[in-house]
C-alpha cells in the first residue's frame, strides 16, 4: 500500500500533468466593449482558459481587475492600449470583438471603412507576435473582416487556413431559439446548421436538416427565415441607436471558444458552423464560405459540404452566393 506521502506525490504528478497538457492562453481583443466585457467574464467560467489576457485600447486593465475576482482558477491580465504584443504573448486562441457596431438604418457592410483597418492591424500584430495562434473573427462585416485576417496573415507568409475563423455562432443560437419557440421544444435540442456568411441574405438556416425545423411551411417558414436573416436588426432596432448584440453575442463566442478549446484539448466529434476558407464554392471564386466544420487538434479537421437542400433553401442559396462573393472580394482587395 502507498504511504500517505507518495499518494500525494501521485496526485500532484497528476494534477500537474492534466493541467499541463491544457494550458490554454486567450486574448480578447476589444475587451473593454459591450461584447468583449461579457465575454471576457463567461472565458472566465470556463475551466479550460487558464490564462486570459484581455486587450483594448480604452479600459481593459479596469475589465481585467473586475473579472479577475471571479473565483475560478484562471489567471486574467489585462492590457492597455500600447501593450499589444505583450497581450498577444503565448496566447492560444484570439477572439476579435474590436470595432464599431451598427446604428440603426446602417448595415453591417456600412462598417468597412472603420473595422477593416482596425482588424487588418490586429491579425498582423497576431501574425508577428502569436503566429501559430487560432484567430476567432467577431467583428463586422465577417464576409469581409475574415478575409481581411487571411489576407493580412498571407502576407506576412503564416497563415493557416485551419485556425481562422468567423463566429457566426449567433445565426445558429438565434435559429435554435426560433425554431424551438414555433415547435414547443428545448432550443438545446434543436441543431440547425446556418450555413453561408453572416449578413441578411448571406444567412442561410437548413431548416430541413432539423428535425424540429423540417415542418415548418408557408408563412410561418417565410418569417422564420427572415427572423434569423435579420435576428442582428431586430437588435439595432431595439437598442435605438445604442449598439448591436453584445449579450447574446457575448454567448455565441463564448460558445464557439469553448467548442473550439474542447477540440484543441482533444474532444472528437466537435462539429459547429463556421464561416472559414472553404473550398465548397472556391470553383465559383468564393473561398470562404461557413458550412458545418467538424473541429481538432489543430483547428478545422474536415469542412462538410451543405448536403440536401429543399427548393426554397437552394434558393436561399443562389440569393447568397453573389453577396458573398462581393463582401469577400472587398475584404481581399483591402489588404492587396
Ligand atoms: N459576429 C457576430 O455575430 C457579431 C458581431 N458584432 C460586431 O462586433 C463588433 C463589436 O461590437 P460591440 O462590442 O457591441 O462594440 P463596442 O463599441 O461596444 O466595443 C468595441 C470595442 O472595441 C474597441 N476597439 C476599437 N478599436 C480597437 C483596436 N484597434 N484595438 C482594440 N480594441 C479596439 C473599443 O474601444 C471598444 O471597447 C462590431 O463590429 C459588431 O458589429 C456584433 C454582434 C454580433
Ligand atoms: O446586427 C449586427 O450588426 C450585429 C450582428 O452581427 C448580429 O447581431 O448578428
Amino acid at each position: 500500500m502507498l504511504s500517505r506521502s507518495a499518494l500525494r506525490a501521485v496526485s500532484n504528478t497528476r494534477a500537474f500533468s492534466s493541467s499541463a497538457s491544457r494550458q490554454t492562453k486567450v486574448a480578447v481583443l476589444g475587451a473593454g466593449g459591450g461584447i468583449g466585457q461579457p465575454l471576457s467574464l463567461l472565458l472566465k467560467l470556463n475551466p479550460q482558459v487558464t490564462s486570459l489576457s484581455l486587450y483594448d485600447i480604452r479600459g481593459a486593465p479596469g475589465v481585467a481587475a473586475d473579472v479577475s475576482h471571479v473565483d475560478t482558477n484562471s489567471e486574467v491580465h489585462g492590457y492597455p492600449a500600447d501593450q499589444l504584443d505583450q497581450a498577444l504573448e503565448g496566447v492560444k486562441v484570439v477572439v476579435i470583438p474590436a470595432g464599431v457596431p451598427r446604428k440603426p438604418g446602417m448595415t453591417r457592410d456600412d462598417l468597412f471603412n472603420t473595422n477593416a483597418s482596425i482588424v487588418r492591424d490586429l491579425a498582423s500584430a497576431v501574425g508577428r507576435v502569436a503566429p501559430d495562434a487560432h484567430i476567432l473573427v467577431i467583428s463586422n462585416p465577417v464576409n469581409s473582416t475574415v478575409p481581411i485576417v487571411a489576407a493580412t496573415l498571407e502576407k506576412a507568409g503564416v497563415f493557416d487556413p485551419k485556425r481562422v475563423f468567423g463566429v457566426t455562432t449567433l445565426d445558429v443560437v438565434r435559429a435554435s431559439r426560433f425554431v424551438g419557440g414555433i415547435a414547443e421544444a428545448d432550443p438545446a435540442e434543436v441543431a440547425v446548421p446556418v450555413v453561408g456568411g453572416h449578413s441578411g441574405p448571406t444567412i442561410v438556416p437548413l431548416l430541413s436538416q432539423t428535425p424540429q425545423g423540417k415542418g415548418i411551411t408557408g408563412e410561418v417558414y417565410d418569417k422564420l427565415v427572415h427572423r434569423i436573416q435579420f435576428g442582428g436588426d431586430e437588435v439595432v432596432k431595439a437598442k435605438d441607436g445604442a449598439g448591436s448584440a453584445t449579450l447574446s453575442m457575448a454567448y455565441a463566442g463564448a460558445k464557439f471558444t469553448g467548442a473550439l478549446l474542447r477540440a484543441l484539448n482533444g474532444e472528437k466529434g466537435v462539429t459547429v458552423p463556421t464561416f472559414v476558407k472553404s473550398p465548397l464554392y472556391a470553383d465559383q471564386g468564393i473561398d470562404f464560405f461557413s458550412s458545418l466544420v467538424e473541429l481538432g487538434p489543430n483547428g478545422v479537421e474536415k469542412i462538410h459540404p451543405v448536403g440536401e437542400l429543399s427548393a426554397e433553401e437552394q434558393k436561399l442559396l443562389d440569393a447568397c452566393l453573389p453577396e458573398l462573393k462581393k463582401n469577400i472580394e472587398k475584404g481581399k482587395a483591402f489588404v492587396a
